[in-house]
């Protein structure tokens, strides 16, 4: 199975307000089309794993590989390129820019990408929406849509650059179960037709008990 993400040996501490080794050699892979969930009590570390694997968070020892290449260690310009073109990331929240229409808000992360023209990104947008069936919103204002259809426009907007992996940190913690059972439709729809890897970090068990893997975790340990 080609592998999509490794992590070896992951250790990271907190030194403020006192060292606190928040992250204990934390060694998994994630192969492609895999859908895999991330467990365990809060304040466990999920969200810090979660930012070091995304690349935002690089204050850590050990190695990151994302599709067989070594990422720790490059430098920030490079990180931002990568984590643009490779890593799809959806909140708990969606952080979509209210003013902006649905369209635009798709369209961002492929702007800051640059490698494609105005007219192609739109394209490719448009295509996302219909995909996940809020094209009709395409020209709505962001803050005049559903918390349910939000979501969905983050999650397509996550998805704009054909990521190799869409990580989540709790996607679905504030949606009702209608709108989380329609989130977890979608990605696991991702994975089986687009054979897309998704690392989703949640608190509900039966979303988790749904997806290929679970990953419990426990005061910064990975145990199964
Ligand atoms: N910047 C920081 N400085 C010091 N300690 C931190 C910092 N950020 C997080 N922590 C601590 O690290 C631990 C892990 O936090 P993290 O947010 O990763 O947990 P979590 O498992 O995602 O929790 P939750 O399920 O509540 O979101 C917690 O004890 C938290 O208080």
């Amino acid at each position: 199975m080609k592998l999509v993400l490794e992590t070896k040996n992951i250790n990271k501490h907190f030194y403020k307000p006192k060292d606190f080794h928040v992250i204990k050699d934390i060694s998994f892979k994630v192969g492609q089309g895999e859908f895999a969930s991330i467990m365990g009590k809060s304040g466990c570390g999920k969200s810090t794993l979660l930012y070091i694997l995304s690349t935002m968070d690089t204050d850590y020892t050990g190695e990151l590989y994302l599709n067989g290449e070594l990422i720790t260690g490059k430098p920030q310009q490079d990180l931002s390129r990568i984590r643009n073109k490779h890593i799809g990331f959806v909140f708990q929240f969606h952080y979509l820019l209210s003013e902006f229409s649905v369209l635009e808000n798709v369209m961002l992360p492929a702007k800051k990408l640059a490698d494609k023209s105005h007219a192609e990104i739109e394209q490719d947008a448009m295509e996302k929406l219909r995909m996940l069936h809020i094209d009709h919103l395409a020209q709505q204002k962001a803050s005049r849509i559903s918390g349910g259809e939000k979501q969905r426009v983050a999650i397509a907007r996550a998805l704009i650059n054909n990521p190799s992996i869409l990580m989540g940190d709790e996607p679905t913690g504030n949606l009702d179960s209608h709108n989380s059972e329609n989130v977890f439709s979608i990605f696991k729809r991702l994975k089986e037709e687009e054979g897309l890897s998704l690392l989703v970090v949640t608190h509900d068990e039966d979303f988790a008990k749904r997806t290929d893997r679970i990953i419990e975790m426990e005061d910064g340990r990975i145990l199964r």
